[in-house]
């Protein structure tokens, strides 16, 4: 039979990320059973399907490797592999797969640590020296997966965010605290394989979950296992399998059996064994789960639940989103000693001084200052946001020289005879001819998927972009040497401009052609991230390709006012990776030193504030946007999706951070970005 070319892509496509053939045609054949041969599923999103099939697979093999099975077990083990054998063969031969040689198992990490790409054209950030990163090692056709078509070319396909390989990094050990009931974060790193204990413990009387259970109990002599606070125990007449636990161990959920009552004599099996049974069972009969899902997470989730309902007045109610009062600004790793100077409650740099974040913001931390509303929930942990003054406009700091006023803004530099909606009138306006000669906007507030192609291009090709090198840069003079010698600069990527509409045009102010002026209108949420990056920002709704989500909005700062900032700083400054605003550097003129400037959203700042890095894939691309000042120095730094993005889904930008840069007076993060092409390994 010749090859099913389905099947040969889904192969193509995890050897990209280093899985054999071997493992892929063994999985593959259970998805397409689990998924009743609907390929449409498997193919979706790259194969996501697939890899995450893959790699809980191989976790549960691993799992299964470590423990040590009673006979039990064996036996579960053994007729369930019998069945397996029998479905497989009926599959095999739907499918028709190819036999390939094994080799071994690799993870994309592992992978693309090989292979992966250092791409060179990245937004840039004052983190990363300020400049664009090293020359790629490789060029990027010859290191990134050929059957990853978004990479070979990034325009026409829509990228999607790999599956995260962190499992395990979850800390569980705090029960979280601000909870909503809402779903969990798509994309997140999966939650519940933490590290396996296993240990024989001294006999423990677990505590029965419901009063007057207590009948099972008393018969208790024998612990099997341990694991996460799970446990199995048997005697003679009594089994009882602990099957899943809030986090700290006082609840659980147990299933008990007097076999008395029996008519065969009960064996305790392996909790693992009967949750990957009802895993299967509950994947089968429920179709539209995820192929995620698993029943002990749900049963932990109960028992969190549970505990959340008690009646301890001391602790938030669940469903409330009630939380503990926020300390001053000075407990946060965003405040005490970096608390710019002029900031004393006035309008000092033209902010109004509100307060920190409340109790009360836990709905709206930006505290009515956007059109939406934007919440903050924390479903992991008991951590609390940083204190900072949420502003939905940039604020300039001190020095930064930006003066612009309505004579400076040239006529050519707007459109004062148009009315209206610029985007319905015949012939582009002078606005949009800035904007290399046609609008930026469709009719429906997007951005033109060509305009945005070629920004993703230009940020992700390096062989493409191109870089401006001053001859004086002012982000190295800017830097503290120490008395060693100025660097060179290393170069600035030249990006295309959006100019909207604005006060001295003639159209209307609900004209098109003024979409980052309009402020967030997505719903979006600051959410606790579950794999170890902290806070991070996801989106409510499904997002469109190239909506704009928010603009990055900070205190505006020279580069010298920033790198002092970071000198006088004595601990690490884990936001210090402020986008320079360097799109228009470079050019013949050369910049003056109060016109080098940056944004840093520490103390002062709107929801980008919180979204996390991803290297080279991430969800959403910087585009440099002149509003008011024509003269480009200053401009606004607008967030658009590159692709399609789900409800929940968290939402990623590159800082473009060159991990490996050691001269940089800002270190860099541990990355743990997911991505497979993670610049970080
Ligand atoms: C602008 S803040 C983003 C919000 C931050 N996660 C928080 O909790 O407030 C940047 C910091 O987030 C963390 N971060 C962002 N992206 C990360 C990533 N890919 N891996 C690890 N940490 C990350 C780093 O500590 C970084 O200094």
């Amino acid at each position: 039979m010749p090859p099913n070319p389905r099947v040969e892509k889904a192969f193509h496509a995890m050897r990209a990320i280093g899985i054999p053939d071997v493992k892929t045609k063994q999985v593959l054949k259970n998805l397409l059973r689990l998924y009743e041969k609907k390929w449409e599923l498997i193919e979706e999103e790259n194969y996501r399907a697939l890899a995450d099939a893959i790699f809980e697979s191989e976790d549960t093999q691993a799992a299964e490797v470590k423990e040590n099975v009673d006979n039990a077990e064996v036996r579960v083990e053994m007729k369930k592999k019998l069945e397996q054998d029998e479905r497989m063969n009926t599959i095999e031969e739907e499918t028709h797969i190819q036999e390939e040689p094994e080799s071994p198992l690799k993870r994309p990490r592992s992978t693309h640590q090989e292979d992966q790409a250092s791409p060179s054209c990245i937004s840039p950030s004052l983190n990363s020296s300020g400049a664009l990163l090293k020359k790629p090692k490789l060029e990027v056709e010859e290191q990134l997966p050929k059957s990853q078509p978004e990479l070979q070319s990034p325009v026409k396909t829509p990228l999607t965010e790999p599956v995260s390989p962190l499992k395990g990094v979850e800390n569980k050990e705090e029960p979280p605290l601000y909870q909503n009931g809402l779903k969990t974060p798509i994309n997140e790193p999966l939650t519940d394989d933490l590290p396996q204990l296993k240990a024989h413990v001294p006999v423990t009387k677990p505590e029965s979950f419901t009063k007057g259970d207590t009948s099972t109990d008393n018969n208790l002599v024998n612990e099997v296992i341990l694991r996460n606070h799970i446990q199995a125990t048997l005697d003679g007449s009594t089994a009882k399998l602990d099957i899943a636990s809030s986090s700290s161990g006082e609840i659980k959920i147990s299933l008990s059996c007097n076999s008395d009552k029996e008519m065969a004599k009960f064996s305790v099996t392996n909790v693992d064994s009967v949750l990957k049974i009802m895993d299967e069972k509950c994947l089968e009969s429920y179709k539209v789960l995820d192929p995620k899902f698993s029943v002990k997470k749900l049963m932990e989730d109960m028992c969190e639940c549970f505990l959340d309902l008690r009646s301890d007045s001391s602790e938030p109610p669940v469903g409330t989103n009630a939380i503990p009062p926020i300390g001053p600004l000075e407990t946060s790793a965003a405040g005490g000693e970096h608390m710019p100077p002029n900031v004393d409650g006035s309008t000092a740099n033209g902010v109004e001084n509100k307060d920190p974040l409340t109790p009360d913001d836990v709905n709206d931390m930006a505290k009515g200052q956007e059109s939406v509303m934007i919440s903050f929930v924390n479903e992991v942990n008991n951590k609390r946001p940083p204190s900072f003054f949420y502003i939905p406009r940039n604020a300039i700091f001190q020095s930064a020289y930006i003066n612009y006023s309505l004579a400076s803004i040239a006529d050519d530099n707007c459109c004062p005879t148009c009315l209206g909606n610029c985007l319905t009138a015949p012939t582009p306006c002078p606005c949009a001819l800035q904007s290399g000669g046609e609008f930026a906007y469709t009719n429906n507030g997007l951005l033109k998927e060509e305009i945005l192609d070629e920004c993703i291009k230009a940020i992700r090709d390096p062989q493409k972009c191109h870089l401006s090198y001053c001859k004086e840069c002012p982000l190295e003079k800017s830097k503290n040497t120490g008395g060693l010698e100025q660097q060179p600069c290393k170069g600035h990527l030249d990006r295309g401009f959006i100019k909207e509409c604005w006060l001295k045009c003639g159209c209307s102010k609900k004209c098109g052609n003024r979409v980052v002026q309009g402020g967030i209108k997505h719903k979006l949420q600051v959410f606790m991230t579950r794999g170890g990056k902290g806070w991070g920002l996801r989106t409510l709704e499904d997002l469109p390709k190239g909506a704009f989500v928010c603009e990055f909005v900070g205190e505006v700062l020279t580069c010298g006012e920033f790198y002092s900032r970071v000198s006088q700083s004595s601990k690490e400054d884990e936001y210090a990776h402020p986008p320079l605003l360097d799109a228009d550097w470079g050019g013949e003129n050369e910049l003056k030193k109060d016109e080098a400037l940056c944004l840093d959203a520490t103390y002062y700042g709107n929801v980008a504030r919180f979204i996390n890095h991803r290297c080279f894939d991430a969800n959403m691309i910087e585009i440099p946007v002149e509003v008011e000042n024509p003269d480009r120095h200053y401009y606004h730094l607008a967030f658009f999706t590159t692709r399609k993005v789900k409800a929940f889904e968290e939402l990623t930008r590159d800082y473009g951070i060159d991990f490996d840069d050691e001269d940089n007076p800002v270190k860099a993060f541990t990355c743990q970005c997911g991505s497979r092409f993670c610049r970080n390994i």
